[in-house]
């Protein structure tokens, strides 16, 4: 479902005389429907790069990201946002929304979106708000208010909404409780069991242990630096 081959990126600093910092080199990996896979390495490895490169907010130097037949390192902008729309969900660490949107409708947009009915959205949002705990009192308001821990379930909810095909997880289950972790992890092994092909960043190790299937190190595809 994700087939990632020879991928490579710089980043040009034009504030800093133009400098090019090469940041990745010959990246590959597969992600089959189904199966979870987990970025690892080092701090500064990469681990975001991949993820804004596959989610087509970085644009790739070189190589393949496959996701379906979209190749996203060459696509049209159109394209990318019809992908996002069916294909790619991503579930950053914050939500960001547009302000007064009450929360049954930020969560329900996606399903909207993809060309699901009103009624599918709403008892999609609603199921997925009561499940992460988030009080059915607050499911009219917007969630420019809430919490932090209640904006990153909305996240969550909103992310898991639409039943993506691919699905970029960005540290998931950071600083959840122990309920609402372990609900997210019931999200995340619901996806897979519907044939979901996920890639995700989690420092939870023990979150990481349980729902991934495989580990890949971005560290192998950091370029040798000369010092
Ligand atoms: N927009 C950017 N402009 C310039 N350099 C960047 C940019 N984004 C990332 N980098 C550089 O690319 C390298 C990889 O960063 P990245 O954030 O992908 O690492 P990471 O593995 O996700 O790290 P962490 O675990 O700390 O979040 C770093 O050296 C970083 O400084």
């Amino acid at each position: 479902m994700i087939r990632i081959s020879d991928v490579s990126k710089s980043f040009v600093l034009h504030n800093q005389g133009s400098a090019v910092i090469p940041v990745m080199e010959g990246a590959s990996l597969s992600v089959a429907p189904g199966e979870c896979v987990a970025l690892v390495g080092n701090s500064g490895a990469g681990k975001s790069t991949l993820m804004r490169m596959i989610y087509g907010n970085y644009l790739a130097g070189a190589g393949r990201i496959l996701v379906g037949d979209v190749d996203v390192a060459r696509a049209e902008p159109r394209e990318i946002l019809t992908l996002r729309r069916e294909v790619l969900g991503y579930v950053s660490q914050f939500l960001r929304v547009v302000p007064r949107v009450p929360t049954l409708e930020v969560v329900a947009e996606p399903v909207l979106a993809a060309g699901g009915s009103a009624e599918a959205g709403a008892a999609r949002a609603r199921a997925l708000l009561a499940r992460l705990n988030i009080p059915e009192r607050l499911w009219s308001l917007s969630p420019t208010t809430f919490s932090g821990g209640e904006q990153q379930r909305v996240n969550i909810a909103r992310g898991f909404a639409h039943g993506f095909p691919a699905l970029l997880l960005d540290e998931p289950t950071a600083s959840l409780d122990a309920t609402n972790r372990a609900v997210v992890l019931d999200l995340i092994e619901e996806a897979k069991a519907r044939g979901a092909a996920i890639i995700g960043i989690f420092h939870d190790l023990e979150a990481r242990q349980r729902v991934c299937d495989r580990e890949i190190d971005v560290s192998a595809f950091t370029p040798a630096r000369v010092a």
